[in-house]
Parts: C-alpha cells; sequence; structure tokens
C-alpha cells in the first residue's frame, strides 16, 4: 500500500467529529492492508511509529527543507524501514545518517506525507483519543465484539500486535494473550465519587476501604530473582529504584505482579510532597527512600488473578505481602467508612477509594468499581501554552492556557487560563521546560505541543461563551505538573462539563 493512503485516512479522521465516521474509514484502511503492513498503519494511525522513540529532534526535521515530491511513490514498507533505520541509530556518525535518512524520507514524500512525519516523529499526533478509537476500528475491521481487542490490548499494552492478532487470527488469537510476568498491564483507574455517602450507597456493603495515598502508582513484577517496576503510563524505572527492587526480592513467594503507590516519607511519618516522590523516578536515585505500599495482585506463583474479585486478589496480596499492604479496612460500616476518611485527611492523605471486592481486576480502564473520594475538586488539564509574565514575573513564562482532552481523537480544547498557585521554583521551571516542547509562538505567548498535563484545583466551571468546548474554568489553580500522566491520560471536555452546575 502506499504511505499516501495512510496520510489520507488520518486526515479524513482528523477532520470528522464523529467517532463512528471515525472508526469506518480506519476500519475500510485495516482491511485493505497487507499482513506485513498492519503493524507499522495501526502504531502510525493511533499516533506513534511502533519503534515509539526514535531520537530524531524537532530541530532535525523541522530544520530540513527538502522540497517535497509532486505525486507519492513511498509504500508503507519503506516507509517503515526507514524509520526502523533511524530508531536503531546511534553512537559516531549516526547524526550526520540521521540528517540523510530524513532528507532522503523527505525528498520522496509530497508535502502532506512530510508533514504527517514530522507530527508522528514530534509526538504531535501522539493523542490518547486515537488508541480508543483505533482498537474500536481494529474490532470492527475484524468483524470481533470490542471486549476480547480491548482485553488483549490491555494484557500486551500493544496495539500494532493486537491488531495483527485480531485481523489475522480473530478470536483464536487474542484469546492467547496472557499477563506475563515482566510485561506491565495498563493500570485499572478509578472514577470520582461525588462524596463518601454517594460511593457506599453505590457500592454496598462489600467494600474495601483504603487510603488514597499521594504518590506515584507503581506495578511491580517479580520472576524469581529479577525484578522490574513499571510506571503508570508503563515506563521502566527500576534502575532508580534499587531499594524497592530489593524489597520485592524480599518478599515470601517466587513469582509476583502487584499494583501499588509509591512514596518517600517524612521523619514524622506524613508523606513528603508528590514532586519529590516524582523526583526519583528521573535518572538519579537521589536520596529519598522510598516505600511501597500495595493494594492489589495480579499474579501470584504461577495463577493470573486478574479476573478473580478484589477479596480473592486482597487474600494473595496478603500472603505475598503482609507488611507492605495500604492501610485499608473491609466491609467496614458506614460510621467507621467515614473515621477513615477522616483518618486518611488527617495523616496527610488525599482521601480514601471505594472499591468493591466482588470486581475483577479491569485493565485499563475507568470503572466504576473503583471509586475515589477527595476533599477537593482537581482535574488534569494539558498545558497548551504559556504567557510572558510582566512586573515581578517579566522575563518568565507564565499565565497557562489549558486544555481538556477531545475523547473523539481531537486537538485539546482550551477551558480557561490561570497563573495562580505558580510558585517562583515552578516559574522557573516552566520557563526552562517550556520551550522544549513549543510548536510555536507569538509576541505574547509560547504554544506547546500537547505534552504536559498539569493538575488544577478549581472551584467549578461556568458556561462560557469565548471558549470553543463552551465551558470555562472558575478560579482554577495550579496544584502541581504531573510527570507521571501524559496527554492520552489528561480529562475529557466531558468530564469538565460534566462540572458545570444543575
Ligand atoms: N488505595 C489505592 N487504590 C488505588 N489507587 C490508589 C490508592 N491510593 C492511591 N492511589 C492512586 O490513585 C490513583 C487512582 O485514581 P485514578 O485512577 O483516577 O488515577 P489518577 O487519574 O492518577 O488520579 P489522581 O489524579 O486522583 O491521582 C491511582 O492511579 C493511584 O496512583
Amino acid at each position: 500500500m502506499l504511505f499516501a493512503e495512510i496520510v489520507a485516512t488520518s486526515a479524513a479522521v482528523g477532520s470528522t467529529r464523529s467517532r463512528k465516521a471515525k472508526i469506518e474509514s480506519l476500519a475500510t484502511l485495516l482491511r485493505a492492508l497487507a499482513p506485513e503492513e498492519i503493524e507499522p498503519a495501526v502504531a502510525w494511525l493511533a499516533g506513534e511509529p511502533r519503534q515509539r522513540r526514535i531520537g530524531t529532534g524537532w530541530r532535525t526535521l523541522t530544520d530540513l527543507r527538502v522540497d517535497p515530491a509532486d505525486a507519492p511513490s513511498l509504500t508503507v514498507m519503506a516507509v517503515d524501514e526507514m524509520i526502523e533505520e533511524l530508531a536503531g541509530l546511534s553512537g559516531a556518525g549516526s547524526v550526520l545518517r540521521r540528517r540523510e535518512l530524513v532528507g532522503e524520507l523527505f525528498a520522496a514524500a509530497t508535502a502532506e506525507e512530510q508533514s504527517f512525519v514530522i507530527r508522528l516523529l514530534t509526538g504531535e499526533l501522539r493523542q490518547g483519543a486515537l488508541v480508543g478509537i483505533m482498537t474500536d476500528a481494529v474490532a470492527t475491521a475484524a468483524g470481533l465484539p470490542i471486549a476480547p481487542v480491548r482485553r488483549a490490548f490491555m494484557l500486551s499494552g500493544a496495539l500494532p500486535t493486537t491488531a495483527v492478532a485480531a485481523l489475522r487470527g480473530g478470536l483464536d488469537e487474542l484469546s492467547k494473550f496472557e499477563l506475563e510476568v515482566g510485561r506491565p498491564v495498563q493500570p485499572m483507574l478509578a472514577s470520582p465519587a461525588e462524596g463518601l455517602a454517594d460511593a457506599l450507597a453505590e457500592l454496598g456493603a462489600d467494600i474495601s476501604v483504603e487510603y488514597k495515598m499521594d504518590g506515584a502508582r507503581i506495578q511491580v513484577h517479580r520472576n524469581g530473582d529479577e525484578v522490574r517496576i513499571f510506571t503508570r503510563t508503563l515506563r521502566e524505572i527500576t534502575p532508580s529504584v534499587p531499594e524497592l527492587v530489593s524489597l520485592v526480592q524480599a518478599l515470601p513467594c517466587e513469582s509476583v505482579v502487584l499494583d501499588g503507590e509509591t512514596l518517600a516519607l517524612a521523619d514524622s511519618g506524613r508523606p513528603r510532597p508528590f514532586q519529590e516522590t516524582m523526583s526519583r523516578f528521573g535518572a538519579d536515585t537521589g536520596e529519598l527512600l522510598l516505600h511501597p505500599y500495595f493494594f492489589d495482585c495480579l499474579y501470584l506463583d504461577g495463577v493470573d488473578l486478574l479476573d478473580e474479585p478484589l477479596s480473592a486478589r486482597l487474600d494473595a496480596l496478603e500472603r505475598a505481602a503482609p507488611d507492605h499492604r495500604i492501610p485499608s479496612v473491609q466491609r467496614p460500616t458506614d460510621e467507621a467508612a467515614t473515621d477513615y476518611l477522616v483518618a486518611a485527611l488527617r495523616d496527610g492523605h488525599e482521601g480514601v477509594m471505594v472499591k468493591s471486592l466482588a470486581a475483577p481486576y479491569a485493565a485499563g480502564r475507568r470503572g466504576r468499581t473503583w471509586q475515589k473520594v477527595k476533599q477537593v475538586h482537581t482535574i488534569d488539564l494539558i498545558v497548551l501554552g504559556a504567557e510572558w509574565g510582566y512586573g515581578r514575573r517579566t522575563g518568565l513564562l507564565s499565565n497557562l492556557h489549558l486544555g481538556a482532552r477531545d475523547p473523539d481523537g481531537g486537538p485539546p480544547i482550551m477551558v480557561g487560563k490561570t497563573f495562580k498557585g505558580l510558585t517562583d521554583k515552578l516559574l522557573a521551571w516552566q520557563t526552562e521546560e517550556f520551550p522544549k516542547h513549543e510548536s510555536s509562538r507569538d509576541a505574547q505567548t509560547v504554544y506547546l505541543r500537547p505534552e504536559i498535563v498539569v493538575e488544577i484545583e478549581l472551584d467549578g466551571v461556568q458556561v462560557s461563551r469565548r471558549y470553543p468546548g463552551g465551558v470555562a474554568l472558575r478560579f482554577a489553580r495550579v496544584l502541581r505538573y504531573r510527570p507521571d500522566k501524559d496527554a492520552r491520560d489528561a480529562d475529557t471536555i466531558d468530564t469538565v462539563r460534566g462540572l458545570l452546575p444543575g
């Protein structure tokens, strides 16, 4: 197939707001692909190259001015081979070879193809909703229900591989996907509850009420002595958390997959700020010691527990890591649950999670069987740009433009601006960091690619004629940046609209 067909389908998907129409055009294309073209094409149309990181910077791509070809001639396989070579380059001479390769690719590409390649390789195409839409399209093209496709994707974490299995082998191939120790699965997520009373009313008496600790999510895989640790976005951080690795190696089991939260504690035993925990996920190991608090067990000594009820998974957790469980109570009375929430807040935590003990582990889903009860209202938004400050903030990037995710895969939708809550440290950080994510600028504003997620505290939202989504934030202030999330984890415009009064 010609690469131009992929580019045309991507444009068609981007030009309609209808989810159904997007799925239809993707499915039509998927049906026309040769077997070896499925992996690259699915990856590209879901927003990233199948090799994920290719090490070619924004500058290399945008500085290169090569006249586009008049007519399309590149094939899917030719482009995939070039990207494969780009991804494999390292060491002496690689900068030169990289420019050469990109130059070759661009010379053979039409203007539309060049633009698509730039957006693909710089991550600009990467939007969470595209992944959801592509999952649906794979099911449609293969003539299968969505559930087995979604399950295989959650277990493999790889949509292109899932697509090949669905399109070539159908249900039989999909059913071969299993939880595999060492390969991370998408984490189960929670829905916000209106308050504790609502969560208790909805989930009934068969529940676990747990501290909602304000750290960073970790997924731990151990097979014998080998331990691997992943973040919420399935990035491996094993080398930077040696204390967690040795703790997991000492657990009384052979093989295990655990889900939990990790954080650093102050001498008083209270949690240290989230930023300090996150700093440990970077390159250096730092001084702060991280503690794990596990709340789920997905696999223990040869037994896959994903489809078991939470009650059984907690029994396994008790066997595997009895000393490292998150504080929790099972089947409390309403009064005891309320006391537990008060105690969690008093101890410096965010609130509680209320979970149905009967529910399986719904990997990658934000369901209602886990509900979070927090005291303040916060949402995660995408930073679209920042304005240069004035007065005391002259020379610093300050006022943030905030966008909510479009659940249909379009670009983020702006819902407000704020400079409240920005400390001097954050202002300095923004000024240094934002230009690395710059897509364009004018005299007043640096615009960013949709890559940075910030957690915003707000009093509510109101109807707005100024903003394209019809809603605007009220009294928004920055709580913190969320380096553990990417744009696909941000809240959607529907969530923001859901906060409208009445
Ligand atoms: N006991 C717990 N059970 C599950 N998750 C917990 C618990 N304590 C803390 N957490 C954290 O809370 C998150 C659950 O909320 P949610 O699924 O909405 O994720 P989130 O979008 O990261 O939410 P938030 O921004 O509130 O942390 C988990 O990702 C995890 O990091």
